[in-house]
């Protein structure tokens, strides 16, 4: 398989073939099924390293960080579309390893251990799920060897953690963040949303809505942050289909642990929820202030 104006690689040594030029490489992870989100990171990674730099983008689905029950097996792959995606966005190179190549041991024994911060949201919904997330972001780190690396913002606990670790480990790779790409009614873009029908379609809008009313109770603080997001999502619990809602948090988010009512600086106000069998996630940052 290959599309005009990007390399397919499917091995570790084919990506320690390829020169790194002097202007930088910088990377994008992703686990395929290309949206308009991914290709945003593919163009901020490009217009960072600019033309003479390298943009390589991995597509790989890390059977590391999901769970039992979880959608491993049917998550969407579709490797031809995403060539195109990453083509159109200025990537130079794609990775889509198999999982043989990824771990050719098998299951490695030795693994990143995320910390308190990834037992709480996410890691206490999906549990060893940032063990497995961070052990695959450092080893997709050495196999592509960048000077940077983006991630989404819609994510913001695994950008917050995917940080950490590189501080804490000395990575040494500059970690970007990039803004999270919305449809034009407020659902974030996610590979996700194609599980979802029409209906389902509808009532998920309630995620973005509740995150919306949040950042407009912004100036009454966190209390009524959260009251304002928590009445969309009972609201949004009665829809047909109704928003089966995970949790509504308001964290500070250097650590993710929950905002004091008098938090101040910058928050972010997060949300999971369940729309028939589709799980979604979804959050904004806010900034609350300068302490008084
Ligand atoms: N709407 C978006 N805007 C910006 N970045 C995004 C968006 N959606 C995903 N990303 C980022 O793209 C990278 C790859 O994410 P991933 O392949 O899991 O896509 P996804 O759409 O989030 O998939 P899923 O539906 O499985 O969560 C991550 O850094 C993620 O944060
Ligand atoms: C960072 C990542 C590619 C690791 O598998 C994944 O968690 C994702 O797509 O967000
Ligand atoms: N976008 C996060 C990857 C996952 O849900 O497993």
């Amino acid at each position: 398989m290959s599309t005009p104006g990007v390399d397919l690689l499917y091995t570790a040594a084919e990506l320690r073939s390829r020169p790194r030029p002097p202007a930088g490489r910088a990377v994008v992870m992703t686990m395929g099924a290309l949206h308009a989100g991914h290709a945003a990171l593919v163009r901020a990674a490009r217009e960072h390293v600019g033309a003479d730099g390298q943009v390589v983008v991995t597509v790989f689905v890390n059977p590391l960080q999901f769970g039992e029950g979880e959608d491993l097996d049917r998550y969407p792959r579709t490797l031809g579309a995403d060539l195109e995606v990453c083509a159109d966005a200025g990537a130079d190179a794609v990775f889509a390893p198999s999982v043989a190549e990824v771990y050719p041991g098998g299951d490695p024994q030795v693994r990143i251990t995320a910390g308190p911060m990834g037992e709480r949201l996410e890691g206490a919904s999906r549990p060893g799920h940032f063990d497995g997330m961070l052990t695959v972001v450092a080893k997709l780190l050495h196999l592509t060897a960048p000077d940077t690396a983006f991630f989404g913002e819609k994510d913001a606990q695994q950008l917050a953690l995917i940080r950490r670790m590189a501080a804490d480990l000395n990575f040494p790779v500059e970690v970007v963040g990039v803004p999270t790409v919305r449809e034009a009614d407020g659902l974030a873009l996610s590979s996700r949303n194609a599980y979802l029908s029409e209906a389902e379609r509808a009532s998920a809008l309630a995620l973005s809505r509740a995150l919306f009313a949040g950042r407009d109770a912004r100036a009454g603080g966190p209390k009524e942050i959260r009251a304002a997001a928590r009445a969309v999502l009972d609201d949004a619990a009665r829809l047909d289909p109704p928003v089966m809602l995970d949790y509504l948090a308001l964290v500070d988010p250097a650590d993710f642990t929950d905002a004091a009512e008098d938090h101040t600086g910058p928050a972010v106000l997060a949300v999971a929820a369940r729309v028939g069998t589709t799980r979604l996630i979804d959050n904004v940052p806010l900034d609350l202030g300068a302490p008084r």
